[in-house]
């Protein structure tokens, strides 16, 4: 039949498509730090569009840091007990899962890196609330513990999202599970998967100190709280073990070999001792530095997960014409060889570290929350 033959009225809806019912999204934040404050103004913005275009009503209703909390809560009782609503309170964890108890689409985005916070997502699964983290902690954490999790979401119908937690707002983790999920098999990956690093090789040329622009990548909000957790290759290969992980391999830090850049007497002092120390750092990178230009190479810092279940996080010395040499700022680069990817591996690849990406990966979890409840 040919289109001229069709009956423009049945062309046009009889009727106006029903417009979906408005979801809820009630939501905790712990940790209105650099990710945090982030995420806070990107909800901010875009919490009238979520409205009008995506029929999603995100709902702040606690913000908690270390010390403080403000609460808006629903429930009198829990408002009486802080004298009101909206007001700063002396923070509790077990009030800002009260708060969100039983509300619609209750979610508690936890952006801090604190243990003591991670602790909880057990319980706040059992009872109900989604979790979606930037934090690696309990993903990257003792393995028996996180399948709990895991399982613990799936029982209670829950969800436990992590993007944020590898490549920050790149999606690392989604990706690898959309190959998984449609039949591919991961066989090994390997890459840049620290954007303070990723940044402090690219910037590092032997004439600036490299302690300055450790500060200075502190500064732009690509390093951890303690800029430690990146230099001793522990944060990538917190990202390597949840990346094994997330492919069905039991992968734990222990299994993961590590190079540190942090000389042994900086290992355990306090932070700010470290931060004032930083300097030490200067004459070994100086040397490196220099060894690989000898060679006409340049320094990357890699992860590599290896076919044989192996892992590997150091520096390495990489030709200039290296992908991995020509990435540029805080990029990341993830390339997983899979059986389907067998020739090229599948690449991702972008700005890896920094408050906005990765709170817009942190937005991102929650918006698949709200996604997934609807389904
Ligand atoms: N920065 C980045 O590029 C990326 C960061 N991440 C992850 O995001 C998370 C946040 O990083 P970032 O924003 O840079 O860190 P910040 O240090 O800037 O912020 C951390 C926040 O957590 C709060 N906090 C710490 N302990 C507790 C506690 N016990 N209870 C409640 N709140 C607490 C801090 O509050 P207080 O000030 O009171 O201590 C602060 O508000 C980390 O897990 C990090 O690994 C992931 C990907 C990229
Ligand atoms: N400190 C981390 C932040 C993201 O995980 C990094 O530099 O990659």
């Amino acid at each position: 039949m040919h289109a001229s033959q069709l009956d423009p009225d049945c062309l046009q809806p009889r009727t106006p498509a029903p417009t979906p019912a408005l979801r809820r999204l009630t939501v905790g934040v712990v940790g209105p730090g650099r990710v945090g404050s982030a995420l806070l103004e990107q909800l901010r913005a875009a919490r009238e569009r979520l409205r009008r275009e995506q029929h999603i009503d995100v709902h702040l209703r606690v913000v908690a840091d270390s010390r403080r909390m403000w609460l808006d809560s629903d429930d009198d009782a829990l408002n009486a007990r802080h004298g009101g609503a909206q007001t700063w309170r002396p923070s509790s964890l077990d009030d800002v899962a009260a708060c969100l108890h039983g509300a619609p689409g209750a979610v508690i985005v936890d952006c801090s890196a604190s243990e003591a916070v991670a602790a909880r997502y057990a319980d706040w699964l059992a009872a109900g609330l989604h979790v979606v983290t930037p934090n690696k902690l309990a993903p990257s954490g003792p393995l028996p513990h996180w399948r709990a999790l895991q399982d613990l979401a799936r029982t209670q119908r829950v969800q436990l999202r992590y993007e944020a937690t590898v490549g920050a707002g790149l999606p690392v983790v989604q990706t690898l599970r959309d190959l998984l999920d449609t039949g591919d098999e991961l066989i090994a990956l390997e890459g840049m998967l620290s954007g303070t690093l990723a940044w402090l090789c690219d910037a590092y040329d032997g004439q600036r100190p490299f302690s300055a622009l450790v500060r200075e990548a502190h500064e732009l909000g690509y390093t951890e709280p303690d800029p430690r957790a990146d230099l001793d290759g522990l944060d990538v290969a917190r990202k390597l073990v949840i990346l094994a992980r997330e492919s069905g391999r039991g992968l734990s830090l222990d299994d993961v070999s590590v190079q540190s850049l942090v000389p042994d007497a900086l290992r355990h002092v306090d932070r700010e001792h470290f931060m004032d120390h930083l300097h030490l750092l200067d004459a070994p990178m100086a040397a490196r530095h220099a060894e690989a230009a000898a060679q006409g190479a340049v320094l990357r810092h890699v992860g590599r997960l290896d076919a044989d279940g192996r892992a590997h996080v150091g520096l390495v010395a990489l030709p200039a014409g290296h992908a991995f040499a020509q990435a540029r700022g805080a990029d990341n680069i993830v390339q997983f060889h899979t059986r389907r990817y067998a020739d090229t591996p599948l690449r991702v690849q972008g700005p890896g570290a920094g408050p906005d990406v990765t709170a817009g990966g942190v937005f991102t979890d929650l918006l698949r929350v709200a996604a997934e409840a609807r389904a």
